[in-house]
Protein backbone atom coordinates (compact mmCIF):
# COMPACT_ATOMS: atom_id res chain seq x y z
CA UNK A 1 0.00 0.00 0.00
CA UNK A 2 1.33 3.23 -0.96
CA UNK A 3 0.79 6.53 1.14
CA UNK A 4 0.30 9.93 -0.91
CA UNK A 5 -0.13 13.70 0.41
CA UNK A 6 -3.24 15.20 0.77
CA UNK A 7 -0.97 18.37 -0.04
CA UNK A 8 -0.07 16.95 -3.42
CA UNK A 9 3.66 17.22 -3.57
CA UNK A 10 5.57 15.29 -0.74
CA UNK A 11 6.77 11.81 -1.91
CA UNK A 12 4.53 8.66 -1.74
CA UNK A 13 5.52 6.10 0.91
CA UNK A 14 4.92 2.84 2.15
CA UNK A 15 3.28 2.24 5.56
CA UNK A 16 6.59 1.96 7.56
CA UNK A 17 7.76 5.25 5.94
CA UNK A 18 4.51 7.51 6.79
CA UNK A 19 4.60 5.51 10.25
CA UNK A 20 7.92 6.93 10.94
CA UNK A 21 7.65 10.41 9.03
CA UNK A 22 4.10 11.26 10.97
CA UNK A 23 3.27 14.51 8.91
CA UNK A 24 4.01 14.82 5.19
CA UNK A 25 7.01 17.17 3.94
CA UNK A 26 4.36 19.53 1.71
CA UNK A 27 2.75 19.83 5.03
CA UNK A 28 -0.41 17.42 3.92
CA UNK A 29 -1.40 14.09 5.95
CA UNK A 30 -0.82 11.16 4.54
CA UNK A 31 -3.65 8.98 3.44
CA UNK A 32 -4.00 5.63 1.63
CA UNK A 33 -3.47 5.81 -2.42
CA UNK A 34 -6.90 3.52 -2.34
CA UNK A 35 -9.29 2.64 0.23
CA UNK A 36 -8.72 -1.19 0.76
CA UNK A 37 -12.57 -2.67 0.41
CA UNK A 38 -13.70 -5.89 2.25
CA UNK A 39 -16.70 -8.31 0.37
CA UNK A 40 -19.82 -8.87 2.48
CA UNK A 41 -18.36 -12.58 2.84
CA UNK A 42 -14.99 -11.33 4.15
CA UNK A 43 -16.80 -8.81 6.33
CA UNK A 44 -19.04 -11.96 7.69
CA UNK A 45 -15.90 -14.08 7.65
CA UNK A 46 -14.81 -11.83 10.85
CA UNK A 47 -17.59 -12.22 13.40
CA UNK A 48 -16.60 -13.34 16.43
CA UNK A 49 -12.94 -13.32 16.12
CA UNK A 50 -10.88 -11.96 19.00
CA UNK A 51 -10.23 -8.38 18.81
CA UNK A 52 -6.35 -8.88 17.94
CA UNK A 53 -7.10 -11.16 15.14
CA UNK A 54 -9.85 -8.84 14.45
CA UNK A 55 -7.59 -5.92 14.28
CA UNK A 56 -4.06 -7.80 12.21
CA UNK A 57 -6.90 -8.61 9.48
CA UNK A 58 -8.82 -4.99 9.29
CA UNK A 59 -5.30 -3.67 8.99
CA UNK A 60 -3.32 -6.05 6.84
CA UNK A 61 -4.36 -4.20 3.59
CA UNK A 62 -2.79 -1.15 5.29
CA UNK A 63 0.02 -2.08 5.91
CA UNK A 64 0.78 -4.20 3.36
CA UNK A 65 4.71 -5.47 2.87
CA UNK A 66 6.14 -3.33 5.55
CA UNK A 67 5.24 -6.51 8.05
CA UNK A 68 4.12 -10.14 7.66
CA UNK A 69 0.53 -11.34 8.79
CA UNK A 70 1.99 -12.81 11.05
CA UNK A 71 4.25 -10.32 12.72
CA UNK A 72 1.31 -7.98 12.75
CA UNK A 73 -0.88 -10.35 14.27
CA UNK A 74 1.83 -11.00 17.29
CA UNK A 75 1.70 -6.83 17.54
CA UNK A 76 -1.88 -6.56 17.75
CA UNK A 77 -1.66 -9.54 20.06
CA UNK A 78 1.01 -7.78 22.12
CA UNK A 79 -0.77 -4.35 22.23
CA UNK A 80 -3.94 -5.89 23.21
CA UNK A 81 -3.05 -8.08 25.73
CA UNK A 82 -2.43 -5.22 27.59
CA UNK A 83 -6.14 -3.62 28.47
CA UNK A 84 -7.86 -4.53 31.28
CA UNK A 85 -10.80 -5.60 29.80
CA UNK A 86 -10.76 -9.13 27.40
CA UNK A 87 -13.57 -7.76 24.92
CA UNK A 88 -10.97 -4.92 24.47
CA UNK A 89 -13.77 -2.33 23.43
CA UNK A 90 -16.65 -3.92 25.28
CA UNK A 91 -20.07 -2.72 23.71
CA UNK A 92 -22.73 -1.93 26.13
CA UNK A 93 -26.40 -1.79 25.97
CA UNK A 94 -28.22 1.58 27.28
CA UNK A 95 -32.26 1.29 25.80
CA UNK A 96 -33.84 0.01 22.44
CA UNK A 97 -31.69 1.97 20.40
CA UNK A 98 -28.90 3.09 22.16
CA UNK A 99 -25.90 1.49 22.71
CA UNK A 100 -21.81 2.50 23.94
CA UNK A 101 -18.72 1.00 22.91
CA UNK A 102 -16.59 1.80 25.74
CA UNK A 103 -12.78 2.53 24.52
CA UNK A 104 -11.08 3.21 27.92
CA UNK A 105 -9.62 -0.18 28.92
CA UNK A 106 -6.41 0.77 27.93
CA UNK A 107 -3.47 1.68 30.64
CA UNK A 108 -4.44 5.23 30.58
CA UNK A 109 -8.34 5.00 30.21
CA UNK A 110 -8.83 6.80 27.19
CA UNK A 111 -9.79 5.38 23.39
CA UNK A 112 -6.16 7.08 22.75
CA UNK A 113 -4.54 3.86 24.24
CA UNK A 114 -6.14 1.64 21.43
CA UNK A 115 -4.12 2.77 18.05
CA UNK A 116 -0.79 4.25 20.69
CA UNK A 117 0.00 0.98 22.58
CA UNK A 118 0.17 -0.64 19.11
CA UNK A 119 2.00 2.55 17.52
CA UNK A 120 4.98 2.01 19.97
CA UNK A 121 5.03 -0.82 19.02
CA UNK A 122 5.49 -0.33 15.19
CA UNK A 123 7.93 2.45 16.54
CA UNK A 124 10.41 -0.23 17.56
CA UNK A 125 9.96 -2.69 15.32
CA UNK A 126 10.92 -0.03 12.52
CA UNK A 127 13.96 1.72 14.07
CA UNK A 128 15.07 -2.00 15.07
CA UNK A 129 15.94 -2.14 11.05
CA UNK A 130 18.22 1.12 10.83
CA UNK A 131 20.06 3.11 13.35
CA UNK A 132 18.08 5.91 12.91
CA UNK A 133 16.74 7.51 16.34
CA UNK A 134 12.89 9.41 16.51
CA UNK A 135 12.42 12.70 18.00
CA UNK A 136 8.95 12.85 18.91
CA UNK A 137 6.85 15.92 19.02
CA UNK A 138 3.03 15.66 20.04
CA UNK A 139 0.49 18.06 21.21
CA UNK A 140 -2.02 17.24 23.66
CA UNK A 141 -5.18 18.24 25.19
CA UNK A 142 -5.26 15.52 27.49
CA UNK A 143 -5.68 11.89 26.65
CA UNK A 144 -2.94 11.69 23.65
CA UNK A 145 -0.05 12.84 26.04
CA UNK A 146 -0.57 10.17 28.46
CA UNK A 147 -1.42 7.31 25.91
CA UNK A 148 1.81 7.99 23.94
CA UNK A 149 3.93 8.61 26.94
CA UNK A 150 2.78 5.60 28.29
CA UNK A 151 3.37 3.95 24.64
CA UNK A 152 6.95 4.94 24.44
CA UNK A 153 8.37 5.81 27.82
CA UNK A 154 11.90 4.17 28.48
CA UNK A 155 11.67 2.87 24.75
CA UNK A 156 15.44 3.20 23.14
CA UNK A 157 15.93 5.20 20.41
CA UNK A 158 12.94 7.48 21.12
CA UNK A 159 12.23 10.79 22.61
CA UNK A 160 8.72 11.89 23.02
CA UNK A 161 7.98 15.89 24.22
CA UNK A 162 4.56 16.39 24.89
CA UNK A 163 2.99 20.10 24.56
CA UNK A 164 0.09 20.45 26.74
CA UNK A 165 -1.83 24.38 27.51
CA UNK A 166 -1.09 24.94 30.83
CA UNK A 167 -4.20 24.37 33.52
CA UNK A 168 -6.27 23.67 30.67
CA UNK A 169 -6.56 19.32 31.11
CA UNK A 170 -7.77 17.37 33.83
CA UNK A 171 -5.75 16.76 36.98
CA UNK A 172 -6.04 13.11 36.29
CA UNK A 173 -4.99 13.61 32.31
CA UNK A 174 -2.29 15.97 33.82
CA UNK A 175 -0.31 13.16 36.52
CA UNK A 176 -0.92 10.77 34.18
CA UNK A 177 1.41 12.32 31.76
CA UNK A 178 3.91 14.13 34.61
CA UNK A 179 4.33 11.47 36.44
CA UNK A 180 6.46 9.37 34.18
CA UNK A 181 9.88 10.16 34.88
CA UNK A 182 11.75 8.07 32.34
CA UNK A 183 14.74 10.24 30.95
CA UNK A 184 12.89 9.66 27.48
CA UNK A 185 9.78 11.71 28.14
CA UNK A 186 9.21 15.49 28.35
CA UNK A 187 6.25 17.27 29.25
CA UNK A 188 5.79 20.86 28.29
CA UNK A 189 2.76 22.54 29.51
CA UNK A 190 2.79 26.05 27.10
CA UNK A 191 0.85 29.18 27.78
CA UNK A 192 -1.88 28.78 25.26
CA UNK A 193 -4.87 26.43 23.85
CA UNK A 194 -4.18 22.86 21.89
CA UNK A 195 -4.64 24.32 18.89
CA UNK A 196 -1.15 26.74 19.66
CA UNK A 197 0.51 23.61 20.42
CA UNK A 198 -0.86 21.64 17.66
CA UNK A 199 0.55 24.41 14.85
CA UNK A 200 3.97 24.59 16.82
CA UNK A 201 4.04 20.74 16.48
CA UNK A 202 3.22 21.04 12.57
CA UNK A 203 5.58 24.31 12.30
CA UNK A 204 8.26 21.73 13.51
CA UNK A 205 8.15 18.81 10.48
CA UNK A 206 8.46 22.23 8.81
CA UNK A 207 11.04 23.59 10.28
CA UNK A 208 14.94 22.79 8.00
CA UNK A 209 16.66 23.68 10.84
CA UNK A 210 15.17 20.84 13.14
CA UNK A 211 14.40 18.52 10.55
CA UNK A 212 18.02 18.38 9.57
CA UNK A 213 19.39 17.30 13.00
CA UNK A 214 15.94 15.37 14.09
CA UNK A 215 13.99 12.84 12.50
CA UNK A 216 10.62 14.31 13.68
CA UNK A 217 8.01 11.63 14.14
CA UNK A 218 3.97 12.49 15.41
CA UNK A 219 2.14 10.31 17.78
CA UNK A 220 -0.91 12.90 16.89
CA UNK A 221 -3.52 11.61 14.44
CA UNK A 222 -1.79 13.37 12.18
CA UNK A 223 0.13 9.97 11.87
CA UNK A 224 -2.23 7.60 9.84
CA UNK A 225 -1.19 4.75 12.10
CA UNK A 226 -3.15 6.09 14.51
CA UNK A 227 -6.50 6.12 12.45
CA UNK A 228 -5.96 2.58 11.00
CA UNK A 229 -5.60 1.27 14.24
CA UNK A 230 -9.27 3.04 15.24
CA UNK A 231 -10.68 1.60 12.53
CA UNK A 232 -11.09 -1.41 14.18
CA UNK A 233 -13.18 -0.85 16.72
CA UNK A 234 -16.31 -0.14 14.28
CA UNK A 235 -15.91 -3.23 12.81
CA UNK A 236 -15.81 -4.64 16.03
CA UNK A 237 -19.07 -2.91 17.17
CA UNK A 238 -20.53 -3.12 13.94
CA UNK A 239 -19.85 -6.98 13.52
CA UNK A 240 -21.61 -7.83 17.15
CA UNK A 241 -24.86 -5.43 15.96
CA UNK A 242 -24.99 -7.80 12.59
CA UNK A 243 -22.70 -6.37 9.83
CA UNK A 244 -22.64 -6.71 6.71
CA UNK A 245 -26.75 -7.75 6.74
CA UNK A 246 -27.23 -4.50 8.93
CA UNK A 247 -26.33 -0.86 9.17
CA UNK A 248 -25.33 0.98 12.62
CA UNK A 249 -25.08 4.58 13.56
CA UNK A 250 -21.95 5.84 15.25
CA UNK A 251 -21.95 9.12 17.31
CA UNK A 252 -18.65 9.92 17.81
CA UNK A 253 -17.54 13.06 20.62
CA UNK A 254 -15.13 15.07 18.20
CA UNK A 255 -12.41 17.64 18.10
CA UNK A 256 -9.33 16.36 15.81
CA UNK A 257 -12.09 14.68 13.55
CA UNK A 258 -9.24 11.93 14.32
CA UNK A 259 -11.80 9.48 15.71
CA UNK A 260 -14.76 9.64 13.25
CA UNK A 261 -12.84 10.07 10.21
CA UNK A 262 -11.54 6.47 10.92
CA UNK A 263 -15.24 5.95 11.17
CA UNK A 264 -15.14 7.44 7.33
CA UNK A 265 -12.26 4.47 6.52
CA UNK A 266 -14.57 1.96 7.77
CA UNK A 267 -17.58 2.96 5.74
CA UNK A 268 -14.75 2.98 2.59
CA UNK A 269 -14.25 -0.47 3.26
CA UNK A 270 -17.50 -2.12 2.67
CA UNK A 271 -18.63 -1.89 6.46
CA UNK A 272 -22.25 -0.58 6.16
CA UNK A 273 -22.90 2.47 8.36
CA UNK A 274 -25.96 4.19 8.21
CA UNK A 275 -24.91 7.55 9.81
CA UNK A 276 -22.01 9.41 11.78
CA UNK A 277 -22.68 11.85 13.92
CA UNK A 278 -20.31 13.76 14.49
CA UNK A 279 -20.75 15.25 18.69
CA UNK A 280 -18.89 18.35 19.28
CA UNK A 281 -18.91 20.70 22.86
CA UNK A 282 -19.51 24.54 22.21
CA UNK A 283 -15.79 24.81 20.42
CA UNK A 284 -18.38 23.88 17.44
CA UNK A 285 -15.94 24.48 14.30
CA UNK A 286 -16.54 21.19 12.76
CA UNK A 287 -20.52 21.07 13.48
CA UNK A 288 -20.79 24.56 11.56
CA UNK A 289 -19.23 23.23 8.91
CA UNK A 290 -20.99 20.04 8.55
CA UNK A 291 -24.43 22.30 8.80
CA UNK A 292 -23.22 25.45 7.11
CA UNK A 293 -20.52 25.00 5.11
CA UNK A 294 -18.58 27.65 7.24
CA UNK A 295 -15.20 26.23 8.63
CA UNK A 296 -13.81 28.83 10.60
CA UNK A 297 -11.93 29.25 13.38
CA UNK A 298 -13.46 30.71 16.49
CA UNK A 299 -11.62 31.18 20.22
CA UNK A 300 -11.37 27.87 22.48
CA UNK A 301 -13.77 28.44 25.12
CA UNK A 302 -13.03 25.71 28.51
CA UNK A 303 -15.76 23.23 28.93
CA UNK A 304 -16.08 20.07 31.14
CA UNK A 305 -15.17 18.11 28.38
CA UNK A 306 -11.30 19.49 28.04
CA UNK A 307 -9.80 17.26 25.47
CA UNK A 308 -12.73 18.37 22.92
CA UNK A 309 -11.84 22.30 23.13
CA UNK A 310 -10.08 22.42 20.07
CA UNK A 311 -11.02 24.54 16.81
CA UNK A 312 -9.02 23.60 14.43
CA UNK A 313 -9.56 19.96 13.16
CA UNK A 314 -6.56 18.62 11.62
CA UNK A 315 -7.91 15.46 10.34
CA UNK A 316 -10.92 17.40 8.56
CA UNK A 317 -8.38 18.02 5.78
CA UNK A 318 -8.44 14.50 5.21
CA UNK A 319 -12.20 14.14 4.43
CA UNK A 320 -12.43 17.51 2.44
CA UNK A 321 -9.39 15.81 0.21
CA UNK A 322 -11.29 12.50 0.10
CA UNK A 323 -14.68 14.33 -0.98
CA UNK A 324 -12.99 16.74 -3.19
CA UNK A 325 -11.54 14.36 -5.57
CA UNK A 326 -8.08 13.72 -3.88
CA UNK A 327 -6.97 16.88 -5.65
CA UNK A 328 -3.53 18.04 -3.90
CA UNK A 329 -2.85 21.38 -5.79
CA UNK A 330 -6.85 22.25 -4.95
CA UNK A 331 -6.46 20.82 -0.94
CA UNK A 332 -2.87 22.81 -0.76
CA UNK A 333 -4.72 25.99 -1.94
CA UNK A 334 -7.93 25.60 0.69
CA UNK A 335 -5.57 24.88 3.32
CA UNK A 336 -3.60 27.83 2.86
CA UNK A 337 -6.00 29.94 2.46
CA UNK A 338 -7.90 28.75 5.93
CA UNK A 339 -4.00 29.01 7.55
CA UNK A 340 -3.95 32.67 6.51
CA UNK A 341 -7.20 34.03 7.17
CA UNK A 342 -8.46 31.36 9.94
CA UNK A 343 -11.86 30.76 7.72
CA UNK A 344 -12.82 28.49 4.64
CA UNK A 345 -16.16 27.34 2.59
CA UNK A 346 -16.62 24.27 1.64
CA UNK A 347 -16.73 23.27 -1.67
CA UNK A 348 -20.11 21.95 -3.48
CA UNK A 349 -18.73 18.47 -3.94
CA UNK A 350 -17.17 18.47 0.11
CA UNK A 351 -20.37 19.62 1.65
CA UNK A 352 -22.74 17.13 -0.41
CA UNK A 353 -20.35 14.41 -0.34
CA UNK A 354 -20.27 15.05 3.76
CA UNK A 355 -24.00 15.33 4.16
CA UNK A 356 -24.36 11.77 2.25
CA UNK A 357 -22.81 10.02 5.49
CA UNK A 358 -22.41 12.93 8.50
CA UNK A 359 -24.53 14.61 10.74
CA UNK A 360 -23.53 16.80 13.19
CA UNK A 361 -24.77 18.38 17.05
CA UNK A 362 -23.34 20.56 19.58
CA UNK A 363 -23.65 20.16 23.20
CA UNK A 364 -23.70 23.01 25.88
CA UNK A 365 -22.59 22.21 29.40
CA UNK A 366 -26.50 21.84 30.49
CA UNK A 367 -26.59 19.12 27.77
CA UNK A 368 -23.81 17.37 28.85
CA UNK A 369 -24.81 17.84 32.30
CA UNK A 370 -28.53 16.37 31.82
CA UNK A 371 -27.18 13.34 29.57
CA UNK A 372 -24.65 12.69 32.16
CA UNK A 373 -27.48 12.23 34.83
CA UNK A 374 -29.40 10.60 32.58
CA UNK A 375 -26.98 7.67 31.67
CA UNK A 376 -26.65 7.43 35.32
CA UNK A 377 -30.37 7.69 36.36
CA UNK A 378 -31.97 5.27 33.67
CA UNK A 379 -29.10 2.70 33.05
CA UNK A 380 -27.02 3.22 35.88
CA UNK A 381 -23.68 4.09 33.58
CA UNK A 382 -21.52 6.35 34.90
CA UNK A 383 -20.13 8.34 31.47
CA UNK A 384 -17.61 11.03 31.26
CA UNK A 385 -18.54 14.18 29.90
CA UNK A 386 -17.23 13.41 26.53
CA UNK A 387 -18.76 10.71 26.06
CA UNK A 388 -22.08 12.59 26.97
CA UNK A 389 -21.51 15.11 24.02
CA UNK A 390 -21.70 11.17 22.19
CA UNK A 391 -24.89 10.55 23.65
CA UNK A 392 -26.66 13.87 23.55
CA UNK A 393 -25.80 13.91 19.57
CA UNK A 394 -26.86 10.05 19.63
CA UNK A 395 -30.07 10.77 21.33
CA UNK A 396 -31.21 13.51 19.35
CA UNK A 397 -30.51 11.95 16.25
CA UNK A 398 -33.90 11.64 14.90
CA UNK A 399 -32.49 8.12 13.08
CA UNK A 400 -34.90 5.70 12.47
CA UNK A 401 -35.84 3.35 15.51
CA UNK A 402 -34.26 -0.07 13.62
CA UNK A 403 -31.24 1.37 13.17
CA UNK A 404 -28.62 0.88 16.55
CA UNK A 405 -26.86 4.15 17.62
CA UNK A 406 -23.19 3.49 18.91
CA UNK A 407 -21.92 6.30 20.99
CA UNK A 408 -18.19 6.00 21.26
CA UNK A 409 -16.91 6.06 25.09
CA UNK A 410 -13.96 7.46 24.62
CA UNK A 411 -13.11 8.70 28.23
CA UNK A 412 -13.08 6.68 31.35
CA UNK A 413 -15.36 9.26 33.98
CA UNK A 414 -12.82 8.95 36.52
CA UNK A 415 -10.98 11.02 34.57
CA UNK A 416 -12.92 13.73 34.89
CA UNK A 417 -14.88 12.64 38.38
CA UNK A 418 -15.53 16.58 39.31
CA UNK A 419 -17.85 16.88 36.15
CA UNK A 420 -19.27 13.23 36.77
CA UNK A 421 -20.15 14.42 40.43
CA UNK A 422 -21.88 17.41 40.11
CA UNK A 423 -23.73 15.49 37.51
CA UNK A 424 -24.88 12.05 39.52
CA UNK A 425 -24.00 12.70 43.30
CA UNK A 426 -21.41 9.90 42.53
CA UNK A 427 -17.63 10.61 42.34
CA UNK A 428 -15.94 7.44 39.93
CA UNK A 429 -12.81 5.72 41.51
CA UNK A 430 -9.54 5.60 39.41
CA UNK A 431 -9.43 2.05 38.14
CA UNK A 432 -6.42 0.05 41.09
CA UNK A 433 -3.87 0.27 37.70
CA UNK A 434 -3.80 3.51 38.20
CA UNK A 435 -4.46 4.05 42.01
CA UNK A 436 -1.55 5.67 43.06
CA UNK A 437 -1.72 8.56 40.71
CA UNK A 438 -1.77 11.47 43.30
CA UNK A 439 1.06 10.28 45.35
CA UNK A 440 3.74 10.33 42.42
CA UNK A 441 6.16 13.03 42.12
CA UNK A 442 5.84 14.73 38.88
CA UNK A 443 7.92 16.65 36.05
CA UNK A 444 6.99 19.28 34.16
CA UNK A 445 8.50 22.15 32.31
CA UNK A 446 6.66 25.60 31.67
CA UNK A 447 7.80 27.30 28.49
CA UNK A 448 5.66 30.11 26.79
CA UNK A 449 3.81 29.50 23.69
CA UNK A 450 5.98 30.47 21.50
CA UNK A 451 7.70 28.70 19.14
CA UNK A 452 11.48 29.50 19.28
CA UNK A 453 11.45 28.57 23.07
CA UNK A 454 10.04 25.01 22.23
CA UNK A 455 12.04 24.28 19.08
CA UNK A 456 15.38 25.52 21.64
CA UNK A 457 13.83 22.78 24.03
CA UNK A 458 13.28 19.98 22.14
CA UNK A 459 17.16 20.44 20.26
CA UNK A 460 18.99 21.03 23.46
CA UNK A 461 16.92 17.31 24.70
CA UNK A 462 16.90 15.09 21.84
CA UNK A 463 19.55 12.88 20.64
CA UNK A 464 20.19 13.14 16.82
CA UNK A 465 18.89 11.38 14.07
CA UNK A 466 21.37 9.05 13.56
C1 LIG B 1 -11.80 11.77 25.60
C2 LIG B 1 -11.79 12.30 24.20
N1 LIG B 1 -12.91 12.26 23.50
C3 LIG B 1 -12.97 12.70 22.24
C4 LIG B 1 -11.86 13.26 21.63
C5 LIG B 1 -11.98 13.70 20.22
O1 LIG B 1 -11.31 12.82 19.36
P1 LIG B 1 -10.79 13.29 17.93
O2 LIG B 1 -9.76 14.33 18.19
O3 LIG B 1 -10.22 12.07 17.33
O4 LIG B 1 -11.96 13.85 17.24
C6 LIG B 1 -10.66 13.34 22.33
C7 LIG B 1 -9.43 13.92 21.74
O5 LIG B 1 -9.39 14.55 20.76
C8 LIG B 1 -10.62 12.82 23.64
O6 LIG B 1 -9.48 12.83 24.32
N1 LIG C 1 -8.03 15.11 22.36
C1 LIG C 1 -6.68 14.96 22.00
C2 LIG C 1 -6.19 16.06 21.11
C3 LIG C 1 -5.17 15.53 20.16
O1 LIG C 1 -5.80 14.76 19.23
P1 LIG C 1 -5.10 13.65 18.37
O2 LIG C 1 -6.13 12.58 18.29
O3 LIG C 1 -4.79 14.28 17.09
O4 LIG C 1 -3.87 13.16 19.04
C4 LIG C 1 -5.89 14.79 23.26
O5 LIG C 1 -6.46 14.32 24.20
O6 LIG C 1 -4.73 15.10 23.35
Amino acid sequence: MEYISTRGSAQALDFEGATLAGLASDGGLYVPREWPRFSGEEIADMAGLPYAELAAKVMAPFVGDSLTYERLLELTTEAYGRFAHKAVTPLRQLDEQQWVLELFHGPTLAFKDVALQLLGLFFEEFLSRSDRNLTIVGATSGDTGSAAIDAVAGREKVDIFMLHPKGRVSDVQRRQMTTVLAPNVHNIAIDGSFDDAQAMVKRMFADTAMTDRFAIGAVNSINWARLMAQVVYYFAAGLQLGAPHRAVAFSVPTGNFGDVFAGYVAAQMGLPVAKLIVATNVNDILHRALSTGDYSQGTVTPTAAPSMDIQVSSNFERLLFDLGGRDGKAMAAQMAGFEATKAMQLTNAQREGASALFQSCRADADEMASTIRWAWENCGELIDPHTACGLFAARASGLDEATPVVTLATAHPAKFPEAVERSTGHRPSLPARVGDLFDREEKCVALPGEYAAIAEFVASHASPRA
